[in-house]
This record gives structure tokens, C-alpha cells and sequence, in this order.
């Protein structure tokens, strides 16, 4: 029997979820728990299984490892022999480790335009660059003279921004630093850097001109480019480009390029000093993204290195001094809103002249009464002030059903019917024109589509174009939304905050905010973070209602009443005060800003010690950076990878021991949401459509693992929807999963650990072998261990925080840790998490581990210098002799028994 221990049925605190696990009781917080009467912990081979069912054939005669402690690693001298020839025959030539920052994947500048590149005399580079400066200004004039851009240039002018057009000009020039607080609908966005390229070009100043405008979303880059194009009488990606993650249209005449923060954050890994960029303009500030917080704080540091550099803050609302006083009381320039009339509508005044009537009883709400639901929840601070109010007095002006409805709303639950109830108030009672509404997230507005759907007024797709825009959406189909429906339909977008700021929807009358948008917070000494819908603040609010009469007059229904509107806050807590700071913190370190907490401390408002500690700590657990804070090889390529480092590394690891399938499959799960459903009335039910999924593993993830897997079967047999009715599983869940395993095969294989051209077979040799998927997926989740220990008939869960000092009874299996490359050897073993895991084995065996450790961080080494390097063939030994270690029943693990430590 070997001993125990990976936790194949856990939740990562990196990704925690609102679901309830049917068999599964095992929190990571940093408490003990113990799991309850009802449940069982058995050994199953080298897995420690949790269940809240007896599990069949159980023998608790095999459960003799309750109790042990250090776990030695032993393995017989002909396993050794053979790992250690798989070892010694791969190769030898270990790059030098200083050639690291010298990368291949310098992006090409965007400066000088193509020829320029060629010239050799500076006489001959002057003459060319003054002949493309006239090219470029005449082509400027001919653009203008098109007539749409004739026409468009009357609406410009009807703009607040084009009034101060010439003060904006004379203060860029004038000033290194900008900050321009524009109110909605004014301008900012598509006429500011327009002044700039417009003013540079005619000034014969265009091949100096190289302006940068960051948005915070792809969508926003792509629309505003695009509107920027037609007002300039050109094609998009001409001197007017784009550049999102893995796509971009620009050319070599592009002068002015939207992209999202992102992009220049990674653009900087490369050119610090952006030497050519002449202008740079960071848009919607006041949203407080942690890509734009994180930003400013370089481009501030920049500053004085590049002199020539101009740099404008822009923002809809926001508190301007704050940013002008950061950047050394740069000027501020105040332009006023511009939109058509919005009318409000607030939840009140809806539901009196709608007459529509909200139920208690209505299956959005768990509770039957206001005081009922006062009893139970966990409130906010608005949810709060509402209940308190006396319905009856407050809204003694209103009538007694809206009274009533007001008593049964429930500011804490997101009501559907009602969100319905609007669309087909508007559909039937207003003038045309498009609905924009603003929901939570993915979840809602897949069930609000299913509810129109099967609305009998609204379900007419002849009548109704229904679109969804969520920012996991391609963005080909996130482009949709733009277009105008043909002239008998109603278009209806339904959208997460991905809408709120920087996009014109020009046909957008009427919009329905909910209130609400999915926030994170983090809580620093729980270590645990949670995403979940949190109250908008007012900005976001006014935001919400500006998408509305942009180019008419519009009508913005609120479903909360005014006096939630009027106590939101007027800002929301900035991202990188209540956010895991785990990629933050790489990319500080792949841009080579020094000191992680040092540069930190140079933020507008600085995050707590203890979050970026945390983020530290376990950013060096899992292996991405070294004792002296510096990025070890697994951590530069998780810095390239835009997703959380654990599931990064889940992923890297699953494409070089070539597990692929699987691992993108949890990964997904984990990223996005588990795909069971549990209805109330039919826990039971559900609970065993899963364990059925599980078969012998009873693992939660491979369960999740084998209805994906069956669900695509179904789905490739057209039988999606019973397979899903029948396994209680979300189809919607589900093609999100799927949709995100597409999206993590772009990024690996944009870093070049994935070469789908040459199929994916080679990239899932191993998927079907369970020891190996659970060792990627331990990989991936490591350190959220726990310590089983039994307390007479129970068994109580330790982590790390606890666990030391008291009765060390510990399960352990090293197969599925080994991959952590920054366990330290000991004299007599193998130690991690500071000496809460330890392993002892022979120092055959030891060196032997050593050097497996070794050739993987050497294939990672090699692959940061040459990105070309193919790893499913590099990587074979390495593969190998980890399948002879995994897969080897002569691999064991004894148990030693400790006394109290
Ligand atoms: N694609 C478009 N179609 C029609 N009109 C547009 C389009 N894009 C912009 N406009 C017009 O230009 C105005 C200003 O848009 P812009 O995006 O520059 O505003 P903004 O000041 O950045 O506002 P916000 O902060 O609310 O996004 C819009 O209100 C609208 O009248």
C-alpha cells in the first residue's frame, strides 16, 4: 500500500466558487477542518479520497497510514538505473543563464516607415522623410475631402471637445504631462488623439508622430480605432490601427495605434524606454484597472528618461487632482458632457407605471419576506440601507402594488423576471430603437437569452435580434453589436460593464442597468479571493446611462430605486486594492522594475504589505520566482501567459509531459466555473450523475473531466440538451469551457509550447494515463495542500498555518509534487513549504530527483532563449523518465512514524 495524499477533490483558494460540492468538504482557509460526521477519507492507490458517501468496498483495515509522518521515497536500483540512462542520454548544452533577457521575440518598432529603415546617408534619410511627411499630409487632406468624412466632420464639431481642440494642442505642447477630465459623450476618446495626429501630420511632423492610446478592453481599442478610420476618410489600419492580444490591424503607416494596456505592458518588456513613441494617452483612468495603475506608476518612472515624451491622462469622471498632484501638478483640462437627453427611470417609477408586479415567492429569491431575507443574508452596506427604509412612507406617493413589489425586491438578488419584464415593457410601449442592458456576468445573460427565448411576445427572432457581449466572446462576434439590424427588428444587446465606457452603439435608445457588475476582492489574511456582484459605483452609473443618447435622445431604466442610486459611492475601490497580486508581481519582475514591494509602494494608492507579501510568497511556492525574488525560468514563461500563474503552470507543465486535453479541460473549469448544476429539489440526484462521472477516481476533476468529455460526444450526436438535462449539467458552462480551452491553446501556442499545425496528438500521449493528469493537476493547484490526521473516528484537514507544532500525522505522495522546482534538498531529503512537506531518500535517489528537476528547468532555460525550440521532442527524456517514475509500481513510499515535533 502506498501512502496518500494528493488532493485530487479540492478547490484552489485562487478560484474559489459559489457552487456546493456534492461530495467533497475540503475549503482551503487557513483553519483546520474537519470534515463532518457523514464523511469518509479513504486511501485510493497514492490519492487521499473525500467523500460525504460511504464509498463501496471500502476497508478500513488498509487505512493503516492515519497517523504517519515523514514519508521516504524509496525506488529499487533497477528503476534508478533506467531513469538515470533516460536522464544521461538527454542533451548536455545548458545555455548560460545571464543570455536570458536577450531574447528573440523583440517586437519590430513601429518606427521609421519602411524605407526610412533602408536609407544609408542622414542626408538621403531627410530628404525621404520629408518627402513621406508631404505624402502623408496630402493623403490627410484627401481623406478630409471624402464626403463622409465631409459630414462627420460637422458632428465632430458639434462636440465639446472640438471647442477646446486648440487649448488641449498648446497644453500638450507645452507640457510633458496632461490630464484631461472630460465628462461623457464629450469627445475625449475619438477626437483628442485625433487633434494630435491631425496637428503632427499637417505639420509636416508625421514620420516623427507616433502616438499610443491604451483602452482597458479589446472591444473599445477595435471600435474606437475603427470610428477614428471613417472620420478620417481611411481604411482601418492605416495611419489609424489596432493591437489587441493576437490580433492587430496596423500597417507601417500607422501613426496612431489603439491598444489595450495590456499590449503596451508587454511592449515594454521589450523596449522600456519606447524609444519613437512620441505620444502616449492612457484612457478611462478613473475605472482604476490594475493594468492602468501599474502603468502610470512606469510611465512615471519613464518620464525623465524621455524628455520628448508627451503623456495625457484621460478619464470620464474622475478625481483629476488626485492624478494631476501624482504626476507633479500636471495641468488639468475640463471638458463638459455632451449626450441627447436621458431620461431615469428608477425601479419605483418603472413598477408604478408598468404596473408590473414582483412576488416574494418568485424563484429568484430563496427567502419569503423582506424581514425574512433581513434574517438570513449577509448584507452590503446598500442592501442594508434599503431594508431599513419603511417601504410604506418612503413611498407613500406611489401606489399600493408598487409598494407591495418594492417590499418583495431583494436588492441582493439579481431578479431576471424583472430584467425581462422591462425588455418587453420597452418592446411594447416605447418608440424604436436598440436596448443596451447591463448584466453581471456570463451566467445571467445566458439565462436571460433562454428566458426571451422562450418569451412568447419576445421570442420572435423575425422581431427581435438578440446579441450577447461578454468579454470571453471572440471578438468577430463582439463586432455584432455595431451593426444596424434591418429596419423591422429590435436589436437587444445584452452585456456584462465590458459596454459601459468608450463604445458608441449608435442605434443604443433605451438601456437597462441592473445596478450591478462582478467585482473582485481579496481578502488578505484569509488569503482568499472572490469574484462576485458587488453594487456599481455612481461614475459607472453615469457611464451606464451615457451608452444612451449619443446620437438621440434616450431613456435609461434603473432596476434599483434612487435612493440606492444616490447613496453608491461615487467611485469604486481601485483594482489593485482588492485584486491577487500573483501576475501583478511577475510582470514587475519580467519588466525588470526592481524590488516587487518597493515598486509597489510607488502606486497612487499602494496596496496593503500583506497582499503583496502573500502574492511573494507564493509566486516563489510555486516555483516562478527564486529565493532572491528573481524569475526562474517557469516563472518568465508564466509571465507571458495572461492567466492566473497557477493555471499557467497547470498548463505549461500539461503541454511538455504532453496531458494537454485534460488539463485545458480543468483548467477551464477552474478559470471559469464547475459545469454540475445542483438543483435544490434534486441534490440526491445530481450528487449521482456526478459520482458516476467519477467512477473509481472519486475525484471531483476527473468527474468534470469525463462529462466534458462525454458532453462533447453528445453534442458531436446532436443529443447536447437531453445529455445535459439528464447529467445535470450546464450547457452554457460548458461551451464557455470550451470556448476557454480554444482561448488557452492561442496564448500556448502564441509563447510557442503549442505547434498546432502539427496536431494535437503529440501534445496528448499521456491524457488518458490518470497518475500523470493528477500530477499536472497537483502541479497546478500546489500549494493548497492539506494534512489529513485522524482524530479518533474523524479525520481533521490541516494546512500549512496550523499544521505545525501539533501531532504530525501526516499522508503524503511525492509522485505528484515533484514538479515543484524550488523544493529544497535537505541532507537526509526533500523539503517544501519551509519543511511542512518533507521526504526522505537515499542520496542515489535524491541525486537522481535532483537531476529530473534539473533537465526540466533546463528545457524551460532553452526555451526562453530560443522560443523555437520544440519541445514535444526536446523534452522527450525529461517525459520519459518522469512516466518511469509516476508509472512504476516499484516506486514506493514508506512511511516513518514521528513523535510529536
Ligand atoms: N461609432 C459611432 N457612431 C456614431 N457616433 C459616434 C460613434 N463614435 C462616437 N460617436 C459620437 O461621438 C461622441 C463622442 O464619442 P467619444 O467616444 O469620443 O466620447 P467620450 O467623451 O470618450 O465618451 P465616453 O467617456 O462616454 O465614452 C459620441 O457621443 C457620439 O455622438
Amino acid at each position: 500500500m502506498e501512502a496518500t495524499a494528493s488532493m485530487l477533490t479540492h478547490e484552489s483558494n485562487s478560484f474559489p466558487k459559489c457552487v456546493e460540492e456534492p461530495f467533497v468538504t475540503i475549503l482551503f482557509t487557513c483553519f483546520c477542518i474537519t470534515v463532518s460526521k457523514e464523511s469518509h477519507a479513504y486511501n485510493k492507490g497514492r490519492t487521499l479520497v473525500v467523500s460525504k458517501i460511504p464509498l463501496p468496498n471500502y476497508r478500513a483495515d488498509l487505512d493503516e497510514w492515519h497517523g504517519s509522518t515523514q514519508q521516504e521515497i524509496h525506488m529499487s536500483t533497477e528503476i534508478q538505473r533506467r531513469v538515470g540512462s533516460i536522464l544521461a542520454n538527454s542533451k548536455e548544452d545548458v545555455p548560460a543563464a545571464e543570455s536570458i533577457g536577450a531574447s528573440s521575440q523583440a517586437r519590430p518598432q513601429l518606427l521609421p516607415i519602411g524605407e526610412m529603415r533602408n536609407s544609408k546617408s542622414p542626408l538621403a534619410l531627410d530628404a525621404l522623410k520629408e518627402r513621406i511627411n508631404i505624402e502623408l499630409r496630402d493623403e490627410q487632406h484627401k481623406g478630409r475631402d471624402t464626403p463622409s468624412s465631409k459630414e462627420m466632420l460637422g458632428l465632430r464639431e458639434t462636440l465639446p471637445a472640438y471647442k477646446l481642440k486648440h487649448e488641449f494642442l498648446k497644453a500638450v505642447k507645452n507640457n510633458q504631462v496632461l490630464v484631461v477630465s472630460g465628462e461623457t459623450g464629450c469627445g475625449k476618446t475619438t477626437q483628442l488623439p485625433q487633434f494630435i495626429i491631425e496637428e503632427e501630420i499637417e505639420s509636416l511632423r508625421g514620420t516623427e508622430c507616433n502616438i499610443i492610446c491604451t483602452q482597458p478592453r479589446r472591444i473599445s481599442a477595435i471600435s474606437v480605432a475603427s470610428r477614428i478610420s471613417s472620420e478620417r476618410g481611411e481604411n482601418l489600419g492605416e495611419t489609424v490601427g489596432y493591437q489587441i492580444r493576437l490580433e492587430a490591424k496596423r500597417s507601417e503607416k500607422t501613426r496612431l495605434l489603439f491598444c489595450t494596456t495590456g499590449v503596451l505592458l508587454r511592449r515594454l518588456v521589450h523596449e522600456p524606454e519606447l524609444i519613437g513613441v512620441s505620444h502616449i494617452l492612457v484612457d478611462e483612468i478613473h475605472e482604476r484597472g490594475i493594468n492602468e495603475d501599474f502603468l502610470i506608476i512606469i510611465l512615471r518612472d519613464l518620464l525623465p528618461h524621455r524628455p520628448d515624451l508627451r503623456l495625457i491622462l484621460m478619464s470620464a469622471t474622475i478625481n483629476a487632482e488626485m492624478f494631476s498632484k501624482y504626476f507633479g501638478n500636471a495641468p488639468i483640462i475640463h471638458i463638459p458632457g455632451f449626450t441627447f437627453p436621458v431620461a431615469e427611470v428608477f425601479l419605483e417609477d418603472l413598477l408604478e407605471k408598468s404596473c408590473y408586479n414582483i412576488k416574494s415567492d418568485s424563484i429568484n429569491f430563496s427567502g419569503n419576506s423582506r424581514r425574512r431575507r433581513q434574517m438570513d443574508q449577509k448584507k452590503d452596506t446598500l442592501t442594508e440601507l434599503f431594508e431599513e427604509v419603511d417601504i410604506d412612507s418612503h413611498f407613500k406617493a406611489y401606489r399600493s402594488s408598487t409598494r407591495r413589489s418594492l417590499d418583495a425586491w431583494s436588492p441582493s438578488q439579481l431578479d431576471l423576471s424583472l430584467v425581462e419584464a422591462t425588455i418587453e415593457y420597452v418592446c411594447q410601449y416605447e418608440r424604436d430603437g436598440a436596448i443596451l442592458v447591463f448584466l453581471t456576468g456570463w451566467d445571467e445573460i445566458s439565462k436571460l437569452l433562454d428566458k426571451i427565448k422562450s418569451n412568447s411576445f419576445l421570442g420572435n427572432s423575425n422581431k427581435f435580434l438578440l446579441l450577447p457581449l461578454h468579454g470571453s466572446m471572440p471578438t468577430i462576434n463582439q463586432r455584432e453589436i455595431f451593426e444596424r439590424p434591418p429596419s423591422n427588428m429590435r436589436k437587444i444587446v445584452i452585456a456584462t460593464n465590458i459596454a459601459e465606457s468608450s463604445i458608441t452603439i449608435n442605434d443604443v435608445v433605451f438601456v437597462i442597468d441592473c445596478g450591478k457588475a462582478k467585482e473582485t476582492s481579496y481578502d488578505a489574511l484569509n488569503k482568499l479571493a472572490c469574484l462576485l456582484p458587488s453594487w456599481i459605483s455612481k461614475a459607472s452609473a453615469l457611464q451606464r446611462r451615457g451608452r444612451a443618447g449619443r446620437v438621440q435622445p434616450g431613456v435609461c431604466y434603473r432596476l434599483y430605486p434612487r435612493i440606492i442610486y444616490d447613496a453608491m459611492p461615487q467611485y469604486q475601490l481601485p483594482e489593485i486594492l482588492r485584486t491577487l497580486l500573483q501576475e501583478l508581481c511577475l510582470n514587475i519582475k519580467s519588466l525588470q522594475l526592481g524590488n516587487i514591494a518597493s515598486f509597489l509602494a510607488k502606486a497612487l494608492q499602494p496596496p496593503d504589505p500583506l497582499s503583496v507579501q502573500n502574492a511573494i510568497d507564493l509566486l516563489k511556492i510555486i516555483g516562478a520566482l527564486d529565493d532572491t525574488e528573481e524569475l526562474t525560468p517557469l516563472g518568465h514563461h508564466l509571465c507571458s501567459l495572461p492567466v492566473d500563474p497557477n493555471i499557467g503552470k497547470m498548463l505549461l507543465l500539461a503541454s511538455i509531459f504532453q496531458c494537454l486535453d485534460p488539463a485545458l479541460t480543468i483548467a477551464a473549469a477552474l478559470a471559469h466555473r464547475d459545469p454540475f448544476v445542483l438543483p435544490l429539489n434534486r441534490k440526491e440526484e445530481a450528487d449521482e450523475a456526478k459520482r458516476s462521472f467519477a467512477g473509481d477516481s472519486y475525484s471531483d476533476h476527473i468527474a468534470l473531466l469525463r462529462a466534458f468529455e462525454a458532453w462533447q460526444h453528445a453534442k458531436r450526436n446532436g443529443r447536447e440538451r437531453q445529455f445535459c438535462w439528464e447529467n445535470f449539467l450546464s450547457p452554457i458552462t460548458l461551451q464557455m469551457m470550451e470556448d476557454m480551452r480554444n482561448q488557452f491553446c492561442r496564448l500556448l501556442s502564441d509563447i510557442g509550447f503549442l505547434n498546432k499545425g502539427r496536431g494535437l496528438k503529440e501534445y496528448n500521449v499521456y491524457s488518458e494515463d490518470v497518475e500523470m493528469v493528477c500530477a499536472i493537476l497537483c502541479a497546478g493547484l500546489y500549494p493548497n495542500v492539506l494534512q489529513c490526521k485522524r482524530r479518533g473516528k474523524r479525520t481533521a484537514f490541516y494546512s500549512k498555518e496550523v499544521g505545525q507544532g501539533l501531532d504530525q500525522h501526516i499522508r503524503l505522495c511525492f509522485a505528484p509534487f515533484w514538479w515543484n522546482l524550488l523544493a529544497s534538498q535537505t541532507g537526509e531529503g526533500i523539503e517544501m513549504l519551509g519543511g511542512y512537506l518533507h521526504f526522505s531518500a537515499s542520496k542515489s535517489v535524491l541525486q537522481l530527483i535532483q537531476k529530473l528537476r534539473w533537465e526540466l528547468d533546463k528545457l524551460l532555460q532553452r526555451k526562453i532563449e530560443d522560443p523555437e525550440l520544440d519541445i514535444p521532442s526536446e523534452g522527450k527524456g525529461v517525459v520519459a523518465a518522469a512516466i518511469e517514475l509516476l508509472n512504476n509500481p516499484n516506486v514506493k513510499q514508506h512511511t516513518n512514524r514521528r513523535g510529536r515535533s
